[in-house]
């Protein structure tokens, strides 16, 4: 029997989610965001449970609708890529998005040397760049979005796309209504990867998941030609859009969702023929509905990590905002006529920076290494020689560029709009203009000290987050298993030794991950994956309900009919949101002894106000600027209390058990992984604000070498009489606020990452949360959190870490 049928799919009648759009509750914090909790002093554990990772090809979706709860309307309205049946030709007054020009070969400019895709690979790039989950697409007016009133006719879909990629964004939500086409965005998101081809091993995916290029990894590989055929008979109903429940705007259409099938297999109704032409010019030729299974199974989707989905705001959402303020300024210094004129130049910019960013990243960044290697260079001298091929082969070949691929992401997802925004104030003084600079010539990323860290594809600068030398050794030996004062002591002995310790090479330092991804772990979670052998599961119970989960390969290896994956219980449970970040519940997880033992331990280890560092920070200098000195600073940001489960806590049988149960539903059992219990209670009128589980603005605790927190595992310990909600307040992670709720209950667990699946050194925007005013009676709950690497016995002391991480932040990683 699968082990998903030992789980009971049952719904509980108190629905514990709710699904509302709610812009005004984010509004709130969005723009003060403090630093999670601080941690506690880390105490010690042993042993380890890990599994093989699995991985195949593309699987087919299906065309089953969800339960019968949800709306399934077919609506053309909502769905960019067929609200037109008719595409035109873009009027002459509106020539076609240029990309900017690669600066003369042979340059030394290290910054905007890059090496550009064909227009026929960018289009299929941007094809799927706006991807499931990051954006919700409105109409508007901008005066630049104007000169697109059109796009091209279904039959012409692909020259369309050729003359003007980004004409495939511009379809309306509002054009069947209206019968014209409004054909352009207002608030554009970009998603959080780019395709760049079908076919061929993908440049992102190495098979070992060390982060870094395998051998055989390929750039844009050219995939099958294709004469506009479907592959596959219900093609059409596949990728028809569907709205989802009421109030959910997100469209299920399954050649965005699950590209890797549709995009090739489904070609003609996905009008992504483009995208499986060769990248060399020439025209289609074979059959995309003769492509034999077997090769099916061994196609990629060639996707590559840029960051988190880039997200242009709204001009009213951003206006006064700290955001702006500056840009205002220059601009009114500058002599600009109008900030609607110098917005619609950006929402301009900001389309040409996002197309730059996905020709970099799959043109330069991924696009070498076709030897495997992390490119070690022999000379280490790091300059660009006029003699390399290409500066995509100087990069590659740079010391270290393999920790620099893996890092440089757009943590920030408004790294896109900032770099628009700079071209746009560039672009009217002649301050800082470089003719010859190049796309990534602009005051941001040359004047922003952290740019090349915090947006490293925008800025075109991963080159730059090379570690050369001492560096990298630093930052490699921190993460293998020794001490920043052992690595100090040794770096000063080795400074006269050249020789390496061949026979005692450093022993990595271990990822939770081993192989699997967030979505393996849910999967198994859910039933729709196996365990590995050797563990006992018997005694662990639950009800899962799905609140939301990717939908990108929903279906891969599932051995559930998709129907069932889309529904809680017969269909009678909330529906579930596809497309977000994984959000789950799992029902009589704890038993009512084990809530109470977890109560009482708080009880007796005694309670003390949460802390968030930047809260009290705040509310001193609050006070300080009022004048008040004496009284003790009232956190604003959380206001609940809590006990840490340290020492005979977490020797108690009680608690040793709910870490194992814990343990065996994550599959990682290594105590080591997690921090310690942290036991949270409110009482009426307490609550936590918007926040993330992952510390830190900046998102650096990837240096860390316990890594960040990957996944929040969250206890709920007693009934809640009135609030006290768990609210994600945005789980598009596009701004729409889009929200999910879930309601304490005793013995309830809920599970959510803080990072991508596919990345777990990259954060995940969508899983910003609140834990909502309890209105009556006391909610008790608690934080398990598991970290990407070792938490308990981290090779560095923590504080020492602060230090190191300053100097590869502000020393290293820019030069
Ligand atoms: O209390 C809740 O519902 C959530 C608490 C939380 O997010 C946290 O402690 O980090
Ligand atoms: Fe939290």
């Amino acid at each position: 029997m699968a082990l998903w049928q030992f789980f009971v799919f049952s719904i509980d009648k108190t629905n514990p989610t709710t699904y509302f759009c709610n812009p005004s509750f984010r509004e709130k914090a969005i723009e003060q965001r403090p630093t999670a909790t601080s941690k506690p002093a880390p105490a010690p554990s042993p042993t380890i449970d890990r599994e093989p990772s699995n991985e195949s090809g593309p699987s087919r979706p299906s065309t089953a609708q969800p339960g019968t709860t949800h709306s399934t309307t077919t609506t053309a309205a909502t769905d960019p890529f067929r609200s037109n049946t008719t595409f035109l030709v873009p009027p002459p007054h509106h020539p076609p998005m240029a990309l900017p020009n690669p600066p003369p070969s042979g340059s030394r400019t290290r910054r905007g040397k890059y090496s550009l895709l064909s227009r026929r690979a960018v289009c299929a790039i941007l094809f799927a760049s706006i991807g499931p989950g990051t954006g919700t697409l409105a109409a508007s007016a901008t005066a630049s979005c104007e000169a697109t009133t059109a796009a091209a006719a279904a039959a012409d879909y692909e020259r369309a796309c050729l003359l003007d990629p980004l004409s495939l964004f511009r379809a309306s939500a509002g054009s069947s209504s209206s019968g014209s086409p409004t054909p352009c965005l207002e608030r554009e998101s970009f998603g959080a990867f780019v395709l760049v081809g079908a076919g061929g091993a993908a440049a992102g995916d190495d098979s070992d998941d060390n982060n870094e290029a395998d051998a055989g990894d390929s750039p844009a590989a050219s995939g099958p030609a294709c004469t506009n055929l479907d592959g596959d008979e219900e093609c059409e109903a596949m990728a028809a859009p569907v709205v989802r429940a009421p109030g959910n705007p997100l469209p299920t259409h399954q050649c965005l969702m699950n590209p890797s099938y549709m995009l090739e297999r489904c070609a003609r109704s996905c009008y992504s023929c483009f995208a499986l032409g060769g990248d060399d010019g020439t025209e289609p030729g074979a059959e995309c509905g003769q492509q034999q299974e077997q090769e099916q199974e061994q196609q990629h989707e060639t996707r590559v990590s840029i960051g988190v989905g880039q997200v242009l705001p709204e001009a009213s959402s951003v206006r006064g905002t700290e955001v702006l303020e500056d840009w205002e300024e220059e601009l009114s210094r500058r002599g600009l006529p109008s900030f609607e004129r110098a917005w619609a130049l950006l929402t301009e910019e900001f389309y040409s920076v996002a197309t730059t960013t996905a020709g970099y990243m799959a043109g330069t960044v991924f696009a070498n290494n076709h030897d495997g290697s992390d490119g070690d260079n022999d000379d280490g001298n790091h300059e660009f020689d006029d003699d390399d091929d290409s500066f995509a082969a100087f990069a590659a070949s740079l010391h270290g560029y393999g920790p620099a691929r893996r890092s440089c992401r757009n943590y920030d997802p408004l790294c896109t709009f900032r770099v628009a925004m700079a071209r746009v104030l560039d672009g009217l003084g002649d301050e800082n203009k470089d003719e010859d600079g190049g796309p990534f010539q602009n005051s941001y990323c040359s004047g922003e000290p952290r740019a090349a860290q915090l947006c490293g594809p925008a800025c075109g600068a991963c080159h730059e987050l090379v570690l050369t030398g001492s560096e990298l050794q630093t930052y490699e030996d921190c993460l293998t298993n020794e001490t920043l004062d052992a690595f100090v002591e040794s770096k000063e002995d080795d400074e006269n030794d050249e020789d390496q310790d061949e026979e005692n090479p450093p022993q990595p330092y271990n990822n939770v991950s081993n192989g699997r991804t967030i979505d393996d772990l849910f999967r198994r979670v859910l039933g729709e994956l196996p365990y590995g052998d050797g563990e006992d599961r018997s005694g662990l119970t639950y009800t899962p309900t799905v609140l939301s989960r990717p939908s990108i390969d929903v279906h891969k290896h599932s051995n559930r009919p998709l129907s069932e994956v889309l529904s809680n219980g017969n269909g009678d449970g909330p529906p579930v949101l596809l497309g977000g970040p994984w959000i789950v519940v799992l029902d009589g997880f704890l038993t009512d002894e084990e809530c109470d033992a977890l109560i009482q331990q708080g009880d007796s280890i005694g309670r003390e106000q949460s802390t968030i560092e930047d809260d009290l920070e705040d509310e001193e200098e609050e006070q300080e600027e009022n004048g008040d000195s004496e009284s003790e600073p009232e956190p604003e940001w959380r206001t609940s209390t809590t006990a840490w489960c340290q020492e005979s806590c977490v020797d108690d049988p009680v608690v040793q058990r709910i870490q194992r149960k814990i343990g065996l539903t994550t599959g990682v059992l290594d105590e080591d992984y997690y921090e310690n219990l942290q036991v949270l209670r409110y009482v009426p009128g307490q609550y936590y604000n918007e926040h993330h589980d992952e510390e830190g603005d900046q998102h650096d605790e990837k240096f860390l070498p316990d890594g960040p927190r990957v996944l929040t595992f969250f206890l709920y310990l007693n009934d809640v009489e009135d609030g006290g909600e768990t609210r994600f307040t945005d789980v598009l992670g596009d701004g729409t606020g889009v929200y999910v709720d879930v309601k304490p209950k005793k013995g309830r667990s809920l599970l959510w990452p803080s990072m991508l699946s596919g990345d777990l050194l990259a954060y995940d925007v969508r899983t910003f949360h609140a834990a909502l005013e309890v209105r009556k009676g006391t909610k008790h709950a608690a934080n398990a959190w598991l970290h990407l690497r070792d938490y308990r016995n981290c090779p560095c002391a923590y504080d020492d870490l602060e230090e190191l991480k300053e100097k590869l932040l502000d020393d290293v990683m820019v030069k």
